[in-house]
């Protein structure tokens, strides 16, 4: 997951290859809440592992559930309808999956709860849920403002009787919630719901009534207006179930799909864990992609997408059956003919952010002119590649958001998009931008790259290391790859001079090497202390003066440039390996202060020093590093000079930080 402040997508180019989603976020919340309420033990295969379900998974601890995690699935054992624990604080985040439902369930259940969320979930209204709970004799109490949570609520006095009647026309979420919830009051008579108003996103309520059936309850549905839970129900555990990829994250793949030519290897984007058949409402999100153009093929549990029509074709549509999958339109409509007008969308104004507003703010900084109605939007997309901007899109907090906006990056005039606090996307697909970028491709020159280059112990590593953690990027520590051929060599028995050179890059070329996290293995064993020694450093300064190693390792330097960017750091980053680079540092230190850091370096690691020898080893080897034929030690001529002999780590990072804000097209947001 990137959990940088902000995350600069380069210009994107193409896609292709497969992508396996994660489980859905409604499908997921739903079943905890029925496994928990069942009576036996319901082993949940691919659960969605995200904030709104570790949510719901700690509120259920809390009311007293054993739940065991395993490899890929999570075990429940179910309450039987009576919880462990009557009285608990449920801080259920931003998760209206986890408020509505089990404000429901605790209600019937009776006890003394609190449940509480985030600031905007206090601004998402719940007031029809507790009107109609109030109706059966629920005890439920505002604690802040009237109609919104946070909430406490009692023991109730059941009156069960009547139908109990309940607006659809706000959120679905109102109905379901009483739809899982109610069963628990159905042993003697039918209970009965009555929905005044046009209901909204129908597709949710399938998945509950499916979900529902799964559980032993068979509800009975008259239109859309009443649904009867028969005398009798009772939650009944199925044993194993399995949870569907998410159709809504889908939406952002079929996308991708629809408006990318393919790779030169992979021609389509394949997704697999949800085909056409889904039970899930947002799957029909398929259709609105054809209509603009899309072709996709689908078989069990997968989808195809590839591009057709290009531009794609502007739509009209009534998103009310896809609101959320609803907003990748509003991003397609970018790529499309003409203006595409989305309607029916009022239910975005109560989600995660008001996403009307979100929505048309953002489109606009990218160029389209958008019209923003009471229940619509117009996206007009810009009206050639000179009116696209790079923009900086603000993410309200909103998964959805972040996740359809990284799609502008494929845009035709070869801008970058900055996407604010990406980890918001954890909501429902931590994972999501390390999935695009596996799919996507742009060319090497529109990989941002940052060169660290600079002498022995100026700090180099710490400096690039900690630039790559900010952005995101990826990091290339070259020296550590001249350290591991001196070791490579050294342990194959070959002298490290001349005389050997060709036996050496021959080993370089081929080094079995792999970096993982903050480890290096070496052909299967971890070389990551035996690189880090002075020995080691002074060995790699000796083969890395024999141009055939040199060539030998580019291509291997050349492969870390990879999305989203890269931090290298080394000796000839910036003149000789990635010469294009956007901004290159020539990092300094007096000699003084290098072979102090060192020797504290080295102490605090356990190594033993000797100042004097690092100050006299460390100016042999910026001599030697500077003097050599090939690739020798100096700034580029594009460099920017930092001497950091005076300023702290933070320092450093903070100054070169500026200097790339000042590079990228965004402003300073
Ligand atoms: N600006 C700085 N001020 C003080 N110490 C620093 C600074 N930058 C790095 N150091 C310390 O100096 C030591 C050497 O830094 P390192 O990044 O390994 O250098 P290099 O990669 O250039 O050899 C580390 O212990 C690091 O914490
Ligand atoms: N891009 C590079 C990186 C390192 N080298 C050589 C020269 C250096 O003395 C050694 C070791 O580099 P490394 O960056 O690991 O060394 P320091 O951490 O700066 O002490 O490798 C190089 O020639 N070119």
């Amino acid at each position: 997951m990137f959990a940088t402040e902000f995350l600069d997508i380069p210009p994107l180019q193409a896609a292709g290859g497969t992508v396996v989603l994660p489980g859905s976020k409604s499908i997921s919340n739903r079943v905890l809440l029925l496994a928990a309420l069942s009576a036996g033990t319901t082993t949940v295969h691919d659960l969605l592992d995200s904030d709104d379900t570790r949510v719901m998974l700690g509120a259920l601890q809390q009311l007293g559930c054993d739940i065991v995690r395993s490899e890929g699935c999570v075990a429940i054992e179910g309450l039987g309808g009576r919880l462990k624990n009557a009285r608990a604080q449920l801080f259920l985040g931003n998760a209206g999956t986890a408020m509505r439902p089990l404000t429901a369930a605790l209600a019937l259940l009776g006890g003394d709860f609190e449940l509480s969320g985030v600031a905007r979930m206090h601004e998402r209204p719940i007031g029809d849920l507790v009107d109609a709970l109030r109706q059966l004799g629920c005890r439920i109490d505002y604690l802040g403002q009237e109609g919104y949570p946070p909430l406490r609520v009692g023991a109730p006095a059941l009156q069960p009787g009547a139908p109990i009647r309940v607006r659809g026309d706000v959120s679905s979420q109102f109905l379901t919630a009483l739809l899982m919830a109610l069963p628990l009051t159905a042993a003697a008579q039918d209970v009965v719901i009555e929905v005044v108003g046009e209901l909204i996103s129908k597709p949710y309520i399938e998945i509950t009534l499916n979900l529902l059936a799964h559980f032993g309850i068979a509800v009975r549905r008259d239109s859309w207006q009443r649904f009867t839970i028969p005398a009798g129900s009772r939650y009944q555990s199925p044993g194993a179930i399995h949870i569907e990829a998410d159709a809504s994250s889908a939406s952002y793949f079929i996308a991708l799909g629809a408006i990318t030519a393919g790779t030169s290897g992979q021609k389509d984007v394949r997704i697999e864990g949800v085909g056409a058949d889904s039970i899930q409402g947002d799957i029909r999100f398929i259709e609105a992609a054809r209509l603009m153009g899309a072709q996709i093929v689908s078989g069990p549990n997968w989808l195809e997408v590839s591009r057709g029509a290009w531009p794609l074709h502007a739509i009209d549509l009534d998103c009310n059956h896809i609101p959320d999958a609803a907003m990748t339109l509003a991003i397609m409509a970018l790529f499309a003919d003409g203006p595409s007008l989305l309607r029916n969308i009022a239910s975005w104004r109560v989600k995660e952010t008001d996403r009307l507003t979100a929505m048309a703010a953002e489109l606009r900084k990218l160029g389209a002119m958008v019209e923003e109605g009471a229940d619509f939007l117009r996206v007009t997309p810009p009206a050639s590649p000179a009116h696209w901007r790079a923009a900086s899109i603000h993410t309200y907090d909103d998964h959805r958001v972040a996740m359809c906006f990284s799609l502008a990056a494929f845009n035709p005039a070869g801008l970058p998009v900055r996407i604010e606090d990406p980890k918001c996307v954890a909501k429902t697909f931590p994972d999501y931008f390390e999935a695009l970028f596996a799919l996507a491709h742009t060319f090497a020159a529109r990989i941002p790259v940052i060169c660290v280059d600079g002498p022995t112990a100026s700090g180099k590593g710490t400096l690039a290391a900690t630039l790559a953690h900010r952005l995101g990027y990826h990091y290339l520590d070259s020296g550590a790859l001249y350290r591991i051929t001196a070791l490579a060599a050294g342990r194959a028995g070959l002298a490290l001079d001349a005389a050997h050179e060709v036996a050496i890059a021959a080993l370089a070329q081929r080094l079995p090497v792999r970096f993982v996290g903050d480890q290096v293995w070496l052909d299967g064993a971890d070389v990551t202390d035996a690189i880090r020694t002075e020995e080691a450093g002074m060995n790699a300064s000796k083969v890395s003066a024999l141009p055939a190693v040199r060539t030998a390792l580019i291509t291997l330097q050349h492969s870390f440039r990879q999305l989203p960017g890269l931090v290298a750091d080394g000796r000839d980053m910036g003149t000789v390996i990635f010469p294009d680079a956007l901004l290159k540092i020539y990092l300094t230190a007096s000699a003084g202060h290098r072979a102090e850091r060192r020797y504290k370096q080295l102490i605090s690691k356990g190594f033993p020093a000797i100042l004097d020898n690092l100050r006299t080893d460390l100016e042999a080897r910026d001599a030697r590093d500077s003097s050599r034929s090939v690739a020798p030690l100096k700034p580029a001529g594009d460099a920017l000079l930092l001497d950091n002999s005076d300023l702290t780590i933070e320092e450093s990072v903070n100054q070169v930080l500026g200097w790339w804000r000042g590079k990228q097209p965004f402003g300073t947001s």
